[in-house]
């Protein structure tokens, strides 16, 4: 059976090399087979053997994981064009992809994964020395996992001059390493927490009540300001592991991971920016929040009054009224609840407001997310204020802190989350994020507890406590 499906590749890939030669140029070959139920992490963590160039992306509402290892294409842009380029690039690559894939699946075949920095330019500031602006790529090898069970899709980039027998060979070694189980993540322990240091928690603080002050005095009505906390480590943190506790203990969230150079930007956000499905559009607005309540009662007890509180319904309607005028644009059957509701997470809750249409022809996922990025749930109202704001004043590089990350297929499906909940590891070092919506009435005391529980669910996969 084994070697049927190794001779039908072999086969194909001695095709498209032959087209490759004759037309003198590049071909992106796509094959997409079911294979034998895979674990993800175990494919994750099999993957350093074959490329560091790892992706990581777990779905925070339905059974739906893929795992990218390698890079058969990568597109990396900067600029107020960048989404647009990058889907450009994306559609000039799709069209000399030969492809086989059977089963018509989203989340299989030229699948890109990536992300896009905060704001349009960056200069590599620390700690992001190693992360391109923007990042999308489409994985050599895409473990995608659903429902239905396990798909593996190869994609190569077929040129001319390479010897087909040597891609061969390599790649049927690589396939069969990373389905090679690996049972290493069970016995591991984790790393030991050495050092936790807070970046200037005085200054942050400050800063909340300058922009308090700006916020009354001025036109800006809500802006989001994030801190950093670094820690230090015993042993060198594994990547894998610190998944596979986000997925379990954050299982309403979106799990990520994306490796550049050696740094890992890795998270588990519950936050939705958009997800499109054939044209069926769904994002979500997300912003107020409150802690967990350690019994049943108190956590209603504090639900209900986040639910009536002022301050922080004022936080979440900016984001609802954003992402409405939004929406609308470029949508049909535009449905928003008039009111929010709660969305429990393990350390928190928040105020929900999901939000579902119909995208109109000639619109694609990237030109949603051009526009709602970043949404007064990250940025602040009106939104090019807010972003200039929070460049001058924040406390931190957000680098890819805060921004779209997700994936987009060859049809019409994709999906981006925001990066928040989120911390970049490298070797024995990490640097945690934790934003929150100011507004006029913000306290600063107040919006220093409310980062410190969002940065709970990071620290406690990374030795800290919970
Ligand atoms: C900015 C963050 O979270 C955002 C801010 C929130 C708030 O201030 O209430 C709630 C959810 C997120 O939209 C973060 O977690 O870093
Ligand atoms: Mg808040």
């Amino acid at each position: 059976m084994l070697q049927v499906k190794t001779f039908q590749t072999e086969d194909k890939l001695r095709n498209v090399h032959e087209e490759a030669r004759m037309n003198d140029e590049p071909l992106l070959m796509s094959i997409t087979e079911r294979i034998d139920p895979l674990d993800p992490f175990s494919f994750f963590e099999q993957g350093k053997q074959v490329d560091m160039h790892r992706h990581f992306w777990k779905s925070a509402e339905e059974d739906f994981t893929l795992v990218g290892i390698g890079s058969a294409v990568r597109i990396s842009k900067e600029g107020e064009g960048r989404f647009q380029e990058t889907e450009q690039e994306l559609f000039d690559w799709r069209k000399s992809v030969r492809q086989w894939n059977p089963y018509n699946k989203k989340g299989t075949g030229t699948v890109a994964l990536g992300g896009f920095g905060f704001r349009p330019e960056s200069g590599g500031e620390e700690p992001w020395q190693e992360f391109p602006n923007s990042s999308m790529t489409i994985p050599e090898f895409l473990l995608t996992n659903d429902a239905e069970g396990s798909f593996l899709t190869t994609n190569y980039l077929v040129s001319p001059e390479e010897d087909v027998e040597t891609i061969i060979c390599r790649m049927e070694e690589d396939k069969e390493r990373l389905q090679t189980s690996d049972s290493s993540g069970d016995t591991e322990t984790g790393v030991r927490l050495e050092k936790i240091e807070e970046v200037r928690p005085k200054e942050w603080k400050q800063s909340i009540a300058d922009a308090t002050a700006e916020l009354k005095a001025g036109t800006l009505s809500k802006v989001v300001l994030a801190r950093e906390v670094r820690l230090t480590f015993d042993s060198e943190a594994s990547i894998t592991k610190v998944l596979k506790d986000l997925s379990d203990m954050q299982n309403s969230s979106y799990v990520f991971a994306f490796e550049h150079g050696g740094s890992y930007f890795v998270g588990a956000t519950p936050e939705r920016l958009v997800k499109v499905e054939d044209d069926e559009l769904f994002s979500a607005c997300l912003a107020g929040t409150t802690k967990r309540g350690s019994s049943e009662e108190e956590d209603e007890t504090l639900g209900l009054a986040l639910l009536n509180d002022q301050k922080n319904r004022l936080e979440h309607d900016y984001v609802v009224q954003m992402i409405r005028g939004a929406v609308e644009n470029y949508s049909v059957n535009v449905e928003i609840p008039e009111a929010p509701s709660l969305y429990k997470l393990r350390n928190l809750q928040h105020l929900y407001t999901p939000v579902k249409a119909k995208l109109k022809e000639g619109y694609s996922l990237l030109d949603v997310v051009k526009d709602l990025h970043p949404t007064p749930a990250l940025g602040g109202l009106p939104q090019k204020e807010a972003v200039t704001y929070i460049s001058l004043h924040e406390v931190m590089n957000r680098g890819w802190y805060a921004s779209p990350v997700g994936w987009i297929d060859g049809g019409r499906n994709g999906e981006f989350a925001v990066a928040i909940r989120s911390a970049l590891i490298r070797g024995d070092k990490a640097s945690l994020f934790a934003g929150c919506g100011v507004v006029e009435d913000s306290k600063p005391e107040e919006e220093y507890e409310e980062t410190k529980v969002k940065l709970k669910p990071m620290l406690a996969v990374l030795g800290g406590e919970e």
